[in-house]
């Protein structure tokens, strides 16, 4: 066993609470990281630091994220892509390898032929420590008006060295070295240049002896604070929970030569999934500069994903210093260039990040919209403006470019609150709480029944059928005659065809409701009105001149229930709703609903 400080854990027997047994998975052919490389922090800064600002970002998606594609980008994407990082605020791009293959070699000329990267803009290009690659890297920034980075990489951990280089600790100190003074021969007298170095697979290499490699390197470029050296540190292939990577970090970061001459720079992958973490831990670390990204494309399960990190940052009040306000954009060409779609759950940037179908998600979101509304009335401050405490969404989606539509959407998870938003933002209508707890019965029945999402459309379509009956022949009683009549008395006449006889009687009332209720009554069908709201609709939804809406509850015996009308006008609205009650309380019988 290499590791120090290693506490070595015995599987407890487990506690009777715990029925798990053992799995047929070989996880005895794998071994810890702490057998592997010797991890040799005891004493941490880390755990009590915070995150305070933006570290340098570094997009390696035309270097990093390329080389993991099936299909490579071509001119065109590789191009695209590059643009939009410029626009996002990116100042140091690394742009390919350009010993690696033509297309990688012709867009770095095309940026050195064109000039056409903004001048404030770090090209950074990515060589093995080879001479012939580092004479064909060099010679693709020929000419280049940009400041550049000349990325110098080779693998250090031991498995790397003997399964692969076949080398041993020195030899390949001396290939790395013999690389770092061809990288200064040849490019060393480039107008504006920088080296960096990464020791590829850091994570799994002795740490003093790849900070013997890094302080050899900062040595032979002559790093100084006028023109640092990178020493980017790559958890190539993920191994270890972050708290080792930032142990890690911290330990260069601690004992690095010329400290203040060096750039400290993480790259980590997230085959643990967890290369987020790991990036977060190495800057309360001591790291200044992150290389991953964007939505985190990259070999095997990816760099990191330098989108969320920076929106993470986002989401405590520390502006990332790129600009994600247009996260659909970003989204379409990343989507485009690497022809990878996006997961749905994605953090920030995927279709369902701020959806909640779940009642009481639903609820507190509702909630907490509307006391954010009434928040910035009362303060006087804009709603892009005020902070943010919706429950249950970490960050406006208005910060992104995203609208609300999304927000709530309803199955048979939903509770009454998700369809009353629907019904709110989509058509303008607010339900009384009794008919929002009696509608969300009707609306749970049929998701149930069909297993599926209702839109507000659908939502509407149901309540209309529920409680919108329209009058039809075969109604057993109909409205067929209303009058106002009487002079110093006012009065309502009211006809009703009640299985095919006719009733007429006069009501002194001008409530059109009453009397109809009234009449009913009188024609023998017991119904009591309990109460009734009179609304607006937004739209012509009820049909273009009938945008006045009553919802009425109503009792026959001891059965409650809920009925609507619509009309041209409020007491319209009121008779169609109370000859929807009575055909709801003795139907002639409307068919199953169909969406
Ligand atoms: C973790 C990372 O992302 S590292 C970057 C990985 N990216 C890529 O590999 C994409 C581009 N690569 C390529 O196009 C090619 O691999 C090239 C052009 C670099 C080299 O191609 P080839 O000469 O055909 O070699 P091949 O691809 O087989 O590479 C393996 C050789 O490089 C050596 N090698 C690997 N890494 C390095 C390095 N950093 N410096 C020097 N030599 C290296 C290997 O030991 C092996 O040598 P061998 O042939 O003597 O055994
Ligand atoms: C920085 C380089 C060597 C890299 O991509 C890696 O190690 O993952
Ligand atoms: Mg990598």
């Amino acid at each position: 066993m290499n590791g120090t400080h290693v506490t070595t854990i015995t599987a407890p027997e487990p506690p009777v609470w715990n029925r798990q047994r053992p799995s047929r998975m070989p996880s005895h052919r794998y071994r810890d990281v702490y057998s592997r490389v010797p991890v040799p922090l005891t004493d941490r800064d880390w755990p009590g630091r915070r995150l305070t600002h933006a570290p340098l970002w570094v997009p390696v998606d035309l270097r990093d994220g390329n080389q993991a594609l099936a299909e490579p980008m071509d001119p065109a994407r590789k191009r695209r892509f590059f643009e939009l990082m410029v626009r996002m605020g990116y100042k140091e791009i690394e742009v390919g390898y350009p010993s690696a293959s033509q297309t990688d070699y012709d867009f770095v000329r095309l940026l050195a032929e064109t000039g056409s990267a903004p001048s404030d803009v770090t090209i950074v290009v990515f060589t093995p420590a080879r001479r012939d690659l580092i004479e064909r890297t060099v010679d693709s920034l020929r000419g280049m008006p940009n400041p550049v980075v000349v990325h110098l990489y080779t693998a250090t951990a031991p498995t790397w060295r003997e399964v692969v280089l076949g080398k041993d600790r020195d030899e390949l100190k001396r290939i790395i070295l013999d690389g770092g003074r061809d990288v200064l021969e040849l490019a060393g007298t480039l107008p504006n240049v920088r080296f960096e170095f990464s020791p590829e697979v850091f994570n799994l290499t002795e740490p003093g002896y790849v900070l013997d490699i890094c302080d050899s390197m900062t040595e032979l470029w002559q790093a100084t604070p006028e023109r640092p050296v990178i020493l980017n540190l790559p958890a190539t292939v993920e191994v270890a929970t972050p708290n080792v990577y930032a142990d890690q970090i911290e330990y260069m970061h601690k004992h690095l030569a010329r400290r203040d001459s060096v750039i400290l720079s993480v790259h980590p992958h997230n085959d643990r999934g967890t290369g987020i973490a790991c990036a977060e831990l190495a800057l309360l670390a001591g790291a200044q500069r992150v290389e991953g990204c964007i939505f985190g494309n990259g070999e095997r399960t990816g760099n990191v994903d330098i989108a969320t990190l920076a929106l993470n940052l986002h989401a405590q009040g520390i502006d990332p210093m790129i600009d994600f306000s247009d996260i659909d954009e970003i989204r379409r060409t990343v989507e485009h260039c690497t022809r990878m779609p996006l997961h749905e759950r994605h953090p920030y940037a995927g279709d369902l990040v701020h959806t909640a179908f779940s009642g009481t998600h639903q609820d507190a979101i509702r909630k907490g919209f509307a006391e954010h509304r009434r928040r910035a009335r009362e303060s006087g401050v804009a709603e892009s403006e005020l902070d943010w405490r919706v429950p249950y969404l970490p960050i406006d989606p208005a910060d992104i470019g995203r609208t609300y539509d999304a927000v709530i959407r309803v199955n048979s998870q939903s509770g009454k609150g998700g369809i009353v938003h629907l019904l709110e933002t989509g058509y303008g209508l607010t339900l009384p709480r009794r008919l929002q707890i009696d509608f969300a019965r009707h609306v749970q029945r049929h998701t149930d029944t069909t297993g599926t999402e209702v839109t507000a459309a659908g939502l509407w379509s149901l309540f209309r059928h529920t409680y919108l009956t329209e009058p039809s022949t075969v109604d057993s009683v109909r409205l067929t005659g209303l009058e106002a009549t009487g002079g110093d008395t006012p009065a309502t006449r009211i006809t009703l065809t009640v299985d095919g006889h006719e009733h007429t009687s006069t009501h002194l009332t001008t409530d059109p409701v009453e009397a109809l209720t009234t009449a009913v009554n009188e024609a023998g069908i017991p119904i009591e009105i309990l109460g009734h709201v009179q609304q607006s609709l937004d739209s012509g939804d009820c049909g273009e001149d009938r945008r006045a809406l009553c919802l009425l509850e109503y009792r026959t015996g001891s059965e409650r229930g809920w009925a609507a009308g619509c009309g041209d006008s409020a007491p319209a609205a009121g008779l169609n709703a109370v000859m929807s009650a009575v055909r709801r309380a003795h139907p002639s019988g409307p068919g199953p609903f169909r969406p």
